[in-house]
C-alpha cells in the first residue's frame, strides 16, 4: 500500500506481561502531519506508551510508524530513537545543570539534522520569551521557565515531530497558564505536527486541533476536536464534565464590567470574563452542561446575561439519576444542558420544543 506523505500513520500492537499485571496497546490510526493532535485518557490508558513507540524507545512487537512520508518502523526495518528526527518534551524539563540555559541549547542544537540558522535560532528564543534567561543556570530557573527552556531545545533540534508528554502536569495552575499562550505561538509560528498528552480538558481545547483518546490501551475515539469532545457516549466527557465546544471572534469588550462578547454563529454570541483578548481574535470556549439552564420564554430579569433561542433535539439519561442531558441546537451551534429530572418533568420538556437556553457568564473564559 502506497504511504500518504501527509498524514501522521502509526499501528502499533505492544504486550507488556509481569507476575500481576497484563497491558496491551493496540492503537491504529492516521492523524494530521500539522497543528496539535492531543492524547487523552485516564492514568494507565497507554498514552506514554504510545508516544515511546512513535520515538522509538519503545519497539512494539507489531508496528509501522510513517512521518512526513519516512517510516521509521515498517515490516522488520526499525529506525532507532536517535536517528529519528524527534523533540522530545517531558513532564519535568531534564536540563543539564552544569550548564547555563543557552548552554542547554547549544548542546541541543549540534544534535541537529541541519545547522540551525541565525533566523529560526532567535524566532524560537523569542517565541518563548528566553533574551533574559539565557546566561542563567537550571537552578536558578523557575519551573515554568524552565519547561520554556526545554521546549526551545526541542524545537532547536528541527524535528520533524514534535512530543509533549504532559509538559505542564509538574507546574501550578499559575504557571500553567503563563506558558499555555507560548505553546497556542509555538502551533502557530511553526509547522511542526505535535502530538500532545494530557490529562487536561482545559488545556485540550485550548490547544489541539485533533483529539486521539485511549481508553486500557485501545483508542476509543479520533478526530477534530470539537467532534471527539462533544461525543455523548466517551464517558470521560458525559456527567459532571459533558459540555461542547465553541468557537467564535471577539466582537466586543466591556471595560466597565471585565467581560467580553464572542460571536459564535451568525447572531449567536456570549458574554464571559475578559482575560484581556483583543477584539477580533479568534477563541475557542467550553461550555459545561452543568452551567447552561432552560427556561420556557425569556425571562428579562435574571442575573444571567446569556440566553439564546434553542431547539431540544434529544434529551439523553445521564451518570446520575436525578439529572438528564438535554441536547439543543442553537442555529448551527449544538449546546447541551445538565438538569434534573425534576426541572425536565415540571417544565414538561419534549423534543422539538423551543426554550430558552442560559449560560451563565461567570463559567466562560473569554
Ligand atoms: N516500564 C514498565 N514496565 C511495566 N509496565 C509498565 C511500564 N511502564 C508503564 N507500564 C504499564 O503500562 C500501562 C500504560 O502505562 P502508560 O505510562 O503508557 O500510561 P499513561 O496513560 O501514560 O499513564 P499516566 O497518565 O499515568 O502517565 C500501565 O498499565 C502501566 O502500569
Amino acid at each position: 500500500m502506497a504511504n500518504t506523505p501527509s498524514m501522521l500513520r502509526a499501528r502499533v500492537k505492544l504486550e507488556r506481561q509481569s507476575a500481576q499485571h497484563r497491558f496491551c496497546l493496540d492503537v491504529d490510526c492516521e492523524l494530521p502531519d500539522s497543528g496539535v493532535t492531543a492524547i487523552f485518557g485516564a492514568s494507565g490508558s497507554g498514552k506514554t506508551t504510545f508516544l515511546r513507540c512513535i520515538a522509538g524507545l519503545e519497539r512494539p512487537g507489531q508496528g509501522e510508524v510513517v512521518v512526513a512520508g519516512q517510516a521509521w518502523q515498517q515490516g522488520t526495518s526499525f529506525t532507532p530513537a536517535y536517528q529519528r528526527s524527534i523533540g522530545y518534551v517531558f513532564q519535568e524539563a531534564s536540563l543539564f545543570e552544569h550548564l547555563t540555559a543557552k548552554g542547554n541549547l547549544l548542546f541541543a542544537m549540534k544534535r541537529a539534522d541541519q545547522k540551525v540558522s541565525d533566523d529560526y535560532y532567535q524566532e524560537v528564543i523569542s517565541l518563548l520569551g528566553l533574551e533574559t534567561l539565557l546566561q542563567r543556570f537550571p537552578i536558578e530557573l523557575s519551573g515554568g521557565e524552565r519547561q520554556r527552556v526545554a521546549i526551545a531545545r526541542a524545537l532547536l533540534i528541527q524535528p520533524k515531530l514534535l512530543l509533549m508528554d504532559e509538559p505542564l502536569a509538574s507546574l501550578d495552575q499559575a504557571r500553567r497558564q503563563e506558558i499555555l499562550p507560548y505553546l497556542a505561538r509555538l502551533r502557530e509560528v511553526f509547522a511542526i505536527p505535535i502530538l500532545y498528552v494530557t490529562h487536561s480538558i482545559d488545556e485540550i481545547v485550548q490547544l489541539a486541533d485533533h483529539v486521539l483518546v485511549l481508553q486500557d490501551g485501545k483508542q476509543i475515539a479520533e478526530g477534530e476536536l470539537t467532534e471527539v469532545l462533544s461525543q455523548p457516549d466517551l464517558p470521560m466527557f458525559t456527567g459532571f464534565d459533558a459540555g461542547t465546544i465553541w468557537q467564535g471572534q471577539v466582537i466586543e469588550r466591556s471595560e466597565t464590567w471585565h467581560l467580553a462578547q464572542v460571536e459564535c454563529a451568525q447572531g449567536v454570541s456570549v458574554w464571559g470574563r475578559d482575560t484581556g483578548i483583543s477584539v477580533g481574535q479568534t477563541l475557542r470556549i467550553r461550555i459545561l452542561a452543568r452551567d447552561v439552564s432552560i427556561t420556557l420564554e425569556d425571562a428579562t430579569a435574571s442575573s444571567i446575561l446569556n440566553k439564546i433561542s434553542a431547539k431540544i433535539l434529544r434529551i439523553d439519561p445521564d451518570l446520575d439519576e436525578a439529572m438528564l442531558l438535554v441536547r439543543l441546537q442553537c442555529d448551527v451551534l449544538s449546546l447541551t444542558a445538565r438538569i434534573t429530572k425534576r426541572s425536565a418533568h415540571e417544565l414538561d420538556l419534549s423534543i422539538g420544543q423551543q426554550v430558552v437556553a442560559q449560560v451563565k457568564s461567570v463559567a466562560l473564559v473569554c
